[in-house]
């Protein structure tokens, strides 16, 4: 299967600044897409060159393994985060006005249905919360049945509900073969939809994979953090790393963690208060950036 993007050799440069400094990568058809990285990174950047909002200083972006013509914006959809909205409008009102800019709009009710705003379809623009005021974004963003949707930071801002209801109709685009590009700093976002990661620091991919490929290569190994009252007992024979991380805990570093939570019973060690972590995104992302998710 041909890729529907394909970014090649991205370059951005504002004055002093290379907000991207080299940037490949390509996307298969129907999967989600996710560019993780620290504020600053060049995510937006990226996806606002690839959007066909602001011109690259270098490289070249292929849709469908073309350049990208005029019929694009028919072809994709943006999920805005600033977009003025007419305050005096209602919800639908406005899904109307934009439903006009496209040759091929999509069914209305459909969509009211989908972002689950048919309660707050007559509801003016500036009387929305937070989270509604999303759900509208992402509907404008599906108006005209694009292949590509980008989101940017699609869940922020959302209460736990509305990020879970979020996911399920991201969910139900890959369902139907649409392509997701979207930026996120939330690493349980992008472990629960993105099939595939590109890691970006400083203009650069660092890291891409699937999660479960990230989290393998990068994300060291599993652990069980136990209190040392527990662990007076460990002879220094046991067959995994440990570690004393400070004063009243030990990490016991292994591959699986079954076998070390057996061996320790067999010693008949005390595992109340132990604590279990298996790697995922947020350690990937420390370990190749030096930095926390949201820093
Ligand atoms: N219009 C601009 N003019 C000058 N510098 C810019 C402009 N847009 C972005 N930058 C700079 O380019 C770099 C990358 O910014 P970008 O917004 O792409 O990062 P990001 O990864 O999306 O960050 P965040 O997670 O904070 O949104 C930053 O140093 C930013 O200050």
């Amino acid at each position: 299967m041909h890729p529907i993007l394909e970014v090649l050799h991205l370059r951005k440069r504002y004055g002093a600044v290379e907000a991207v400094r080299d940037i490949s990568f390509h996307v298969e058809p129907g999967i989600c897409f996710g560019l993780l990285g620290p504020n600053g990174a060049g995510k937006t950047t990226t996806l606002e060159i690839i959007e066909d909002i602001i011109k690259p200083t270098s490289g070249e972006v292929l849709f469908d393994g073309h350049r990208r013509t005029a019929s694009f914006r028919e072809e994709v959809g943006i999920q805005f985060q600033h977009t003025s909205l007419l305050n005096f409008l209602s919800v639908e009102e406005t899904l109307k006005t934009f439903a006009r800019l496209y040759h091929r709009p999509a069914d209305l009710e459909e969509i009211i249905d989908r972002c689950d705003l048919a309660d707050i379809r007559q509801r003016r623009n500036d009387r929305l919360s937070g989270g509604q005021t999303q759900r509208l974004m992402l509907a404008l963003a599906l108006l005209n049945q694009p292949r590509l949707i980008f989101l940017d930071e699609p869940s922020t801002g959302l209460d736990p509900q509305a990020r879970r209801n979020l996911w399920d109709i991201v969910g139900q685009f890959k369902a139907e073969g649409r392509t997701l590009i979207l930026t996120t700093h939330s690493m349980e976002e992008a472990e629960y939809l993105c099939d595939k990661i590109a890691i970006v620091d400083q203009g650069l991919i660092i890291a891409a994979g699937s999660p479960a490929e990230l989290i393998r290569q990068y994300g060291g190994m599993n652990s069980i953090i136990l209190p040392k009252t527990a662990s007076t007992r460990i002879p220094p024979s046991l067959p995994f790393a440990v570690e004393e991380r400070d004063e009243a805990t030990l990490v016991i570093h292994l591959d699986e963690i079954h076998q070390g939570l057996q061996a320790l019973m067999e010693m008949d060690i005390d595992l109340r208060g132990i604590f279990i972590h298996s790697p995922n995104l947020e350690d990937v992302f420390l370990h190749l950036t030096g930095k926390r998710l949201r820093e």
